[in-house]
C-alpha cells in the first residue's frame, strides 16, 4: 500500500502501530487470580478435575465452567485477504487479529485468530470441524470463492455452533441495510432498481442473493467479474456465478452501467472509472466496498456526479459500509442465547435493526460525540461503527430472532434487562473519546506545542495535523525542529508553522504584554525580554494569550510545578475558577476520575466541593453519570480524626446546593468502590460504586494517581488541567506521543481546560 495521506497515516506508521508495545494486536489475559499456591491448585491440577468431570457428565456445563460460550474463532486460509488477493494464511494474520480485537472492542466477545495453511476445502473443513469443543462460534474470513461456499455449507452442516462466513453474510447484512436507506432517500422502490454488481466472489454473491431475497428482481441485476457481465452460457462461469447470469447486451462493466441506479462494488481497487459513473441514472447509489482501496474514491465519484450517494468500506469517509457494523453484534446476540446457527431470520433482523437505527434521531450525546453529520441523509445512511447503540439494538434483535425461529438453546426472559446488560458491556469512555476525536476534526484548533524539539511532542504534533484535528504551532529553534521533522520522515517539514523566540515577529508585542503584567511584580523590561526569549513555556503561553493559538501543551522537559509557574506568569485562572488536575483511569468496563491530583495541597471545604462539581461535569462530558465519593482514611466517622472537617463540610455544601448528581463521604476507597463493603453502609447515597473520587489532599491524590499509573493495568489519561483562562495542558515528563495527542485533542475539543 502506497503512502496514502488521505487515510491520515503512512505505511511506516501502520507498520509501527503493529510492531510497537508488543508485536501484533492481542494478548490473552487471565480472568482469575493466579498468585498463590491455592490459585494454582484450583486453576490447574487438582482443582480443574471438578469442572472436567462435570462437563463430561453434562456437556452443556462447558458454558458455565469454561470460556467456550463467549469465544469466537476468526478463521482464514488467506486466499482472499480484503481486496489484496490470495496472499496466504500467514499474511492474513494481521486482518484476523484485527477482527478478533474488534469482536472484543465492540461486543465484548472474546476471540482468537486461526490461520490454516491449506487451500484444500476438505482439509480446511476437517480442521475447523474438529475445533467445535473449543468455541462458541466460528467466523470464517477472507476465503475466496467458490471454495468458501463449499466450506461454509459443510461446516454449517457438521457443526452445532454458529458458523458464518462474514465476507458473505456479514457484508450482505450491512449492504442490505445501507441500500434500503439509500433507496429510501432517493425515493426508489427496491422492486424497480437496476443494479450492477462488480465482483462475483464471496461477498458479491451473498449480497446479491440477499437483495434479491428482499425484492430486487433477478433480471434487474447484472453481475460482472473480471471478464465482464455474467450471461447465460458464458465461459468460465461456475454454478454460483451462473445462478446470477442474466441476458444483457452489455459486454463490459462500462456498458452495464448505462442508466443503472446502483453500483455495488465488491471487487478490487479502482475498478470503477469516473467516466462510467457519468452514465448512471439520476442520484446514483455507489457502494464502492473493496478494501483497503475502493473501486472509486468518493471525491472522484462526487466530482463527476455530485448527486450521488456514495459509500465505501473505509472509516475515513462518510457512509462506512463495512461488515464491522455487523459481526460483533450478530455473534453477541447468537452467543447470548446459545444459538446453534445463524439463520436467515437472524440476518434479516440484523439488517433491519441497523437500517432503522440510522433513520432514528441520533441522541444528543451520540451526535455531539460523533460530529455534525449524524442525521439521516446522503452522508449518513448507516450508523458509524462506534455508535454505542449498535450493541444494544442489533444484538437484541438477533437474539430475539434466534429465539423466535427456534434455534436458541437458552432464552432471554427480560429483554429490557438484556439490553441494559448489553449496554454495560462497553465502557462509554472509549466511545466518547473516539467521538471527541471526530468532533475535533470538525472544529480544528491552533494548538501550541511548547516543546517541539522533543521527538515525542513532534510525533504528536504531526498526528494532530495529519488526522485533521487542527494546526500545530511548533515552538522551538527553527533548524532543530526542521531537522527532527526530517528525521521523522516528514516529506514537507517547511509546511509546519514554527515559532522561534529568536526571530518571531510576535516578540515585541509579547514583551509589551508581559511587561505590563509583571512590572509591579519586580520584573524589569529586560527581565521580561529574557523570559520571552528563553523560556519556551512563557513564549508559548504568550502565543495563546495574544490569540496566535487556541491552547497550549507542554510538560515534557520541565517538572509540572515549574511549568505551571512559567505559564502562570502569562495566563490567569478562569474568573471564579480553581485550577486543579484530574487523572482519568480507563478500565475495561469502567472509567474512574481522580481529583485534584496536581494543584491544591490542602483544599478547603469550598474548594473540595468545587473540585467535585467540576470533575462530575467532566465525567458527564465523557459519557458517565457521575457518582462522587469524597475519600478519606475514615468511613462515616470511623476512625475519627482531625482531618475530616473539610470533607464533611464539602458534603454539606453539596447538600445545600443539590448539584444534580450522587455524592457521598467521607469514605475509604473500599466503601466507595467495593459493592460488598458498600452493603455495610445501607444509608450511603451511592447507588453503585463511585466513579469520581475526590481526594482529601494533594499528597494522597498525586501519589494515588501515580501509583495507579505505575502499578495498575488501566490506561491513564492525564493529568488534565482545569480552570485556566485558556486551555493549557501539562503532560507528565514520562508522556508518550499518544498521551500528548490525547490531551491536545481533549483541550481543543473543550472537554477539559
Ligand atoms: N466493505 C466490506 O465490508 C467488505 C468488502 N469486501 C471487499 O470485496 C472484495 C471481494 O472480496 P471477496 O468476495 O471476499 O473475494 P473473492 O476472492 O471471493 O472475490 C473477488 C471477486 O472480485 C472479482 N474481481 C476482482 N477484480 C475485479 C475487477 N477488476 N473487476 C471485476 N471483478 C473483479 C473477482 O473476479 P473473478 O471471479 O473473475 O476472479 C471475484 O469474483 C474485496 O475487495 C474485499 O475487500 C469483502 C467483504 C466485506
Ligand atoms: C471488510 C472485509 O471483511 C473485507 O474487506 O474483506
Ligand atoms: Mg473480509
Amino acid at each position: 500500500m502506497a503512502d496514502d495521506r488521505k487515510s491520515g497515516f503512512t505505511t511506516r506508521e501502520a507498520l509501527f502501530y503493529h510492531e510497537t508495545i508488543r508485536p501484533g494486536k492481542l494478548e490473552v489475559v487471565a480472568t482469575k487470580p493466579m498468585t498463590s499456591q491455592r490459585d494454582l491448585s484450583l486453576a490447574y491440577s487438582p482443582g480443574v478435575a471438578a469442572p472436567v468431570e462435570a462437563i463430561a457428565a453434562d456437556p452443556s456445563l462447558a458454558a458455565r465452567y469454561t470460556a467456550k460460550a463467549n469465544l469466537v474463532a476468526v478463521i482464514s486460509n488467506g486466499s482472499a485477504i480484503l481486496g489484496l488477493g490470495n496472499l496466504g494464511a500467514l499474511a492474513s494474520k494481521p486482518v484476523m487479529e484485527g477482527k478478533a480485537v474488534l469482536f472484543k472492542r465492540f461486543a465484548d466477545v472474546d476471540s482468537i485468530d486461526i490461520e490454516l495453511a491449506t487451500e484444500d476445502p476438505e482439509a480446511f473443513i476437517n480442521a475447523v470441524a474438529l475445533m467445535e469443543p473449543t468455541f462458541g462460534g466460528i467466523n470464517l474470513e477472507d476465503i475466496k470463492a467458490p471454495e468458501c461456499f463449499i466450506i461454509e455449507a459443510a461446516l454449517r452442516e457438521k457443526m452445532n455452533i454458529p458458523v458464518m462466513h462474514d465476507d458473505q453474510h456479514g457484508t450482505a447484512i450491512i449492504t442490505a441495510a445501507g441500500l434500503l436507506n439509500a433507496c429510501h432517500l432517493t425515493d426508489r422502490d427496491i422492486k424497480d432498481v437496476k443494479v450492477v454488481v462488480n465482483g462475483a466472489g464471496a461477498a458479491a454473491i451473498a449480497c446479491t442473493a440477499l437483495i434479491k431475497a428482499m425484492g430486487v428482481p433477478h433480471d434487474n441485476v447484472i453481475m460482472c467479474d473480471r471478464s465482464g457481465p455474467i450471461t447465460p452460457g458464458r465461459d468460465n462461469v461456475d454454478q454460483w456465478k451462473s445462478a446470477h447470469a442474466v441476458a444483457t447486451e452489455a459486454t463490459t462493466l462500462e456498458e452495464a452501467l448505462n442508466g443503472a441506479d446502483i453500483f455495488l462494488g465488491l471487487s478490487a481497487a479502482g475498478a470503477l472509472k469516473p467516466d462510467w459513473v457519468k452514465k448512471m441514472a439520476d442520484k446514483p447509489i455507489i457502494f464502492a466496498m473493496a478494501n483497503p482501496v475502493p473501486e472509486i474514491m468518493p471525491d472522484d465519484a462526487k466530482a463527476v456526479r455530485p448527486d450521488a450517494i456514495i459509500a465505501t468500506g473505509r472509516s475515513d469517509f462518510p457512509n462506512q459500509v463495512n461488515n464491522v457494523l455487523g459481526f460483533p453484534f450478530i455473534f453477541r446476540g447468537a452467543l447470548d442465547v446459545q444459538a446453534t446457527t445463524i439463520n436467515e431470520e437472524m440476518k434479516v433482523a440484523a439488517a433491519e435493526a441497523i437500517a432503522e437505527l440510522a433513520r432514528e434521531r441520533v441522541p444528543e450525546e451520540v451526535a455531539s460525540a460523533y460530529g455534525k453529520n449524524q442525521k439521516f441523509g446522503t452522508d449518513y445512511i448507516i450508523p458509524a461503527p462506534f455508535d454505542p447503540r449498535l450493541i444494544e439494538v442489533v444484538s437484541s434483535a438477533v437474539a430475539k430472532a434466534a429465539m423466535d425461529s427456534g434455534v436458541a438453546k437458552s432464552e432471554i426472559a427480560d429483554f429490557e434487562e438484556y439490553r441494559t446488560k448489553l449496554r454495560s458491556r462497553l465502557n462509554p469512555t472509549t466511545s466518547v473519546l473516539t467521538g471527541v476525536y471526530n468532533e475535533a476534526k470538525s472544529n480544528p484548533k491552533r494548538m501550541v506545542f511548547a516543546e517541539a524539539e522533543e521527538e515525542v511532542v513532534l510525533r504528536a504534533a504531526i498526528q494532530y495535523r495529519d488526522f485533521g484535528y487542527g494546526t500545530p504551532v511548533l515552538v522551538g529553534r527553527t533548524k532543530a525542529v526542521l531537522n527532527k521533522l526530517h528525521q521523522l520522515s516528514v516529506s514537507d517539514p517547511s509546511s509546519f508553522e514554527i515559532q522561534n523566540s529568536a526571530d518571531s515577529e510576535h516578540v515585541p508585542a509579547m514583551v509589551e504584554y508581559l511587561y505590563k503584567r509583571l512590572q509591579r511584580k519586580g520584573f524589569t523590561e529586560r527581565d521580561v525580554r529574557r523570559l520571552v526569549n528563553q523560556e519556551r513555556n512563557v513564549f508559548a503561553a504568550l502565543l495563546v494569550a495574544l490569540g496566535h493559538g487556541d491552547g497550549m501543551i507542554s510538560g515534557l522537559t520541565r517538572t509540572f510545578a515549574q511549568t505551571v509557574r512559567e505559564v502562570n506568569m502569562v495566563l490567569d485562572k478562569k474568573p471564579g475558577a480553581l485550577p486543579f488536575g484530574i487523572h482519568m483511569m480507563i478500565g475495561k468496563n469502567h472509567t474512574t476520575f481522580l481529583a485534584d491530583t496536581t494543584m491544591n495541597e490542602r483544599p478547603d471545604a469550598e474548594e473540595l466541593a468545587h473540585i467535585a462539581k467540576e470533575t462530575a461535569a467532566v465525567a458527564r462530558r465523557m459519557g458517565h453519570e457521575p457518582r462522587v465519593a469524597f475519600l478519606s482514611y475514615s468511613t462515616f466517622g470511623n476512625p475519627s480524626g482531625q482531618w475530616l472537617g473539610n470533607i464533611r463540610e464539602a458534603v454539606s455544601i453539596l447538600d445545600r446546593e443539590d448539584p444534580g448528581f450522587e455524592y457521598e463521604g467521607e469514605m475509604a476507597p473500599d466503601a466507595a468502590l467495593n459493592p460488598s463493603v458498600m452493603k455495610l453502609y445501607p444509608f450511603s447515597r451511592l447507588s453503585a460504586p463511585a466513579n469520581v473520587l475526590i481526594m482529601p489532599g494533594l499528597q494522597s491524590a498525586n501519589l494515588s494517581a501515580k501509583m495507579l499509573r505505575e502499578l495498575g493495568s488501566n490506561a491513564t489519561v492525564g493529568p488534565m488541567l482545569l480552570g485556566m483562562e485558556k486551555p493549557v495542558q501539562i503532560v507528565p515528563m514520562t508522556a508518550l506521543a499518544p498521551d500528548v495527542l490525547t490531551l491536545a485533542v481533549l483541550a481543543g475539543a473543550g472537554i477539559v481546560g
